[in-house]
């Protein structure tokens, strides 16, 4: 595969979740942590999963990275059933996950090297690529322990998109940061989607970031998890968190959501 390709975006992935349910059987109960999901994934749709703790959430995500398989129900990407991990999905995580002995390049570099067909010069240009597209291009060499929170993320999400995944799948990956970094990286993330167009799933329990970052809304009842609304978000992009009209759909949201818990974030 020549760089260029790489450098195209993909745009066939979709999922399709049907009929899932997943129950955790333990020694001394059985938690039913998702019970009949169906729902679709449109092609470089970004939905949010939103919902209080304990909702199913993260269950759905990992389902979908195929880390874990459904009790009943099959989940499919582009028609064809999800049996494992895959280069086409990739994971990012609250916790940044990189790896401290390598340095920045090393980081984004590490999925790359697992890619056929590309030159050793190739994935460096690619991973440079991914660095700047997260403003750090000025930091490859750093180590990872002289990084910010921010800037740690940022290396986390330049390393998901380096191998150019059809579907990046993203678990609360800025619920650590302090708020001004949070909003800097919704403006970023927003900014990236726009040049690299992914289905993006989006797992949060805060309802202003679901509401500006997401075409879509899914919000889940608590255990089980079940679909409970869907909401399309119509409002015009670029989109900032504090934008009134961001808090009013925010506010219909949290209002339906109060009917069924009190522990989700406005
Ligand atoms: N490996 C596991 N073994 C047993 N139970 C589990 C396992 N993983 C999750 N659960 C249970 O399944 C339910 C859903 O958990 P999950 O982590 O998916 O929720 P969540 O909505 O992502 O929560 P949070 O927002 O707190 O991360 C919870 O009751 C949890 O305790």
């Amino acid at each position: 595969m020549s760089i260029q390709e790489e450098l195209g975006t993909s745009s066939t992935a979709k999922l399709s979740i049907q009929n899932v349910s997943k129950l955790y059987r333990g020694a001394r109960q059985t938690v039913s942590a998702l019970e009949d999901i169906n729902m679709e994934v449109a092609d470089g749709e970004f939905v949010c999963l939103l919902g209080a703790s304990g909702c199913g959430k993260s269950t759905l995500l990992n389902l979908i990275a195929g880390l874990e398989k459904p009790t009943e129900g099959s989940i499919y990407t582009d028609g064809q059933p999800i049996t494992g991990p895959g280069r086409q999905r990739m994971v990012m995580f609250q916790d940044h996950a990189l790896f401290p002995w390598l340095d920045v390049m090393g980081n984004v570099l590490f999925g790359l090297n697992l890619k056929p067909g590309l030159t050793q010069a190739d994935r460096r240009e690619l991973a440079m690529f991914y660095l700047k597209l997260v403003g750090l291009e000025k930091f490859s060499h750093a180590n990872v322990h002289e990084l910010s929170g921010g800037m740690k993320q940022r290396v986390a999400l330049a390393r998901a998109l380096a191998p150019n995944p059809q579907v990046l799948l993203m678990d609360e990956p800025f619920a650590a940061l302090d708020a001004m970094t949070r909003e800097q990286l919704y403006a970023d993330l927003q900014n990236i989607q726009q040049k690299r167009r992914k289905t993006v799933v989006f797992v949060t329990h805060n309802v202003r970031e679901a509401v500006c970052l997401g075409d879509r809304v899914i919000l889940f009842t608590p255990r089980p998890g079940r679909i409970h609304t869907e909401y399309k978000i119509d409002l015009p992009r670029p989109r900032d968190i504090n934008d009134v009209e961001v808090a009013q759909v925010a506010r219909t949201i949290t209002n339906d959501l109060k009917l069924h818990t009190t522990s989700a974030s406005v």
